[in-house]
């Protein structure tokens, strides 16, 4: 069983309003318009009711991953196989997944202590997306790829080796790319393990082997042009947001792309010219540069 897609991302913040604007006036997405009870926010970036919920929190953490399985079959095959592993599963209430606008969806646990939703059957939405700030369309799949997924997101994995197993035995991911970036004299040795889900899209979800407290190192939101990426660095910087990488361009998914902060401090990667892989003729790569030029980081502190 392949996962489609990584399809949302629920992201706790400290400060719904001052996240969905840095989503709304800097990353161009659009405000979904629909909040519930709780006061949770939803920006949108397709056809997908939403691909990114924010949601009121005592903490700015990735709360859960919502990944994509094509249908019942796929969904139930998954969710099997992690029962027979030994995980523990918790299935999703119907309120919940109404709210998620999912057929079904169950919880569940990686090694790391990620939080997984397993879904399958997504009620899609067919408002025409207006991006406040001019984004001609946001790189999530077309009739040629399929559903690409939000993007990608980058989220720990202390024990690798272990979280590797998980989400390629059990979730349905397949290895895309081996990091072991060049560090500074005297710094942890650190690896990031890219993964693909069963769309062109050259990375998904990746592993990074270091504990991150937020639950995620970074998430990308993928635009169509270079002119998309240079307004949103200058709309970054406008806005006060801080910018912890230039841009420049990553070896492994071709990506062109700049890092910001989101209110709270969740880095997210901003780029176009993602590689798009045909997995039957791929060999995944083993690097050790992941930049081809740029990226120059920039931590605050
Ligand atoms: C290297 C790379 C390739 C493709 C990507 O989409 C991408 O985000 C990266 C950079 C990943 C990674 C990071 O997010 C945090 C800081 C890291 C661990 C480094 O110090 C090198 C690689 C960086
Ligand atoms: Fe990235």
């Amino acid at each position: 069983m392949a996962l489609a897609s990584i399809g949302y991302l629920r992201i706790g913040s400290t400060d719904v309003d001052a996240w969905m604007s840095f989503g709304t006036d800097v990353l161009g997405l659009m405000d979904a318009e629909q909040s519930d009870l709780e006061g949770v926010r939803y920006l949108r970036m397709d056809r997908h009711p939403f691909r990114f919920a924010i949601e009121p929190c005592a903490e700015d953490k990735l709360l859960s991953c919502g990944l994509e399985y094509r249908n019942a079959a796929d969904w139930q095959a998954a969710c099997d196989a992690l029962r027979k592993a030994g995980h523990t599963l918790t299935a999703g209430d119907a309120t919940e997944a109404a709210r998620l606008c999912v057929s079904d969806f169950v919880t569940v646990s990686d090694p790391a202590g990620n939080v997984l939703e397993l879904y399958y059957g997504r009620r899609l939405d067919y408002k025409p997306l207006i991006s406040p700030t001019g984004v001609s369309a946001f790189v999530t799949g077309d009739e040629y790829t399929g559903d690409m997924g939000f993007g990608h997101a980058v989220i720990p994995a202390p024990d690798i080796e272990a979280s590797i197993a998980f989400y390629t035995e059990l979730i349905g991911l397949g290895i895309s790319d081996d990091l072991y970036p060049p560090m500074p004299e005297g710094a942890p040795e650190s690896r990031v393990v890219f993964m693909h889900a069963d769309n062109p899209r050259q990375h998904s979800l990746a592993l990074y082997n270091q504990p991150t407290p937020s639950g995620v190192v970074h998430m990308m939101v993928e635009v169509s042009t270079l002119d998309e990426v240079g307004r949103g660095l200058d709309l970054a910087k406008a806005a006060g947001h801080p910018v912890i990488a230039s841009l420049g361009r990553h070896v492994n998914d071709n990506m062109c792309s700049f890092y910001v902060l989101a209110p709270g401090g969740i880095a997210v990667e901003y780029g176009y010219d993602g590689l798009l892989v045909d997995w039957e003729t791929y060999t995944p790569t083993v690097s050790t540069e992941g930049d081809l030029w740029g990226h120059e980081y920039n931590f605050p502190g």
